[in-house]
């Protein structure tokens, strides 16, 4: 199961995490959020890790110029959509940046509307379920109603998002059965401060579940 760690933004923080076994670290390029980092911090923080880290940038209502030049100059290897991004523009995403993983993150208000996940299967390599808040993108610390994702089962994998903690992991994942889990919030001192402690126990916690099955 890959295990996504976002909103880094210290560079001894970034080598410390994967350390502890994440499998991709996300920096977030939303200029709003506490978390936000620049083009600058994203390259010292993804200089020293090992090759096999997935490194993601979160992105929210930006245009596929923009996007394209911070992955680029940051050597990004995939990004996290997370405003109102339509199937066409993560097809557009994809013609400028053919080798990159594109995600796109869907805020879920609803049964209805999650049943517009299977619009971007075609035109994304993942999806990542969230909690909607009315006021913030994301990094809210909500979590999804789980049972509503019993059946979710898309044409390509998932990260379960929203609100996960080292305490309420083996919860979820006892509901659902998502192809990655994913955490910010939940693993933090203080926005954009991550607590390796918590960090540490949340690896603890999936020592317990069998990972092997997605
Ligand atoms: O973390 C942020 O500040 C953020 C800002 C804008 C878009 C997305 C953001 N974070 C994403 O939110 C989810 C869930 O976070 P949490 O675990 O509930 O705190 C995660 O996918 C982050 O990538």
């Amino acid at each position: 199961m890959r295990v996504k760690i976002c909103g880094i933004t210290q560079p001894q923080q970034s080598t410390a995490i994967a350390s502890l076994g994440a499998t991709a670290l996300g920096f977030i390029c939303v200029p709003t959020s506490p978390r936000y980092v620049t083009t600058s911090q994203i390259r010292a923080a993804v200089a020293e890790l090992p090759a096999n880290i997935d490194t993601i940038g979160v992105f929210a209502n930006a245009s596929v110029p923009e996007i394209s030049k911070i992955v680029v100059d940051s050597g990004l290897t995939g990004v996290q959509l997370h405003g109102d991004e339509l199937p066409d523009f993560c097809y557009q995403l994809r013609q400028a940046l053919p080798n990159v993983e594109i995600i796109r993150a869907l805020r879920i208000r609803s049964l209805d509307h999650l049943d517009t996940a299977a619009n971007y299967t075609k035109y994304v390599d993942t999806l990542l379920l969230d909690a909607y808040h009315p006021e913030q993108l994301g990094g809210t610390g909500k979590t999804l109603d789980w049972t509503m994702l019993e059946q979710f089962s898309p044409n390509c994998p998932w990260f379960l998002a929203g609100g996960l903690t080292a305490d309420n992991i083996v919860e979820a994942l006892s509901q659902v059965n998502p192809s990655g889990v994913d955490l910010s919030s939940g693993v933090e001192r203080a926005p954009g401060d991550k607590d390796l402690d918590k960090v540490a126990l949340l690896f603890q916690s999936l020592k317990n579940i069998d990972l092997s099955r997605s």
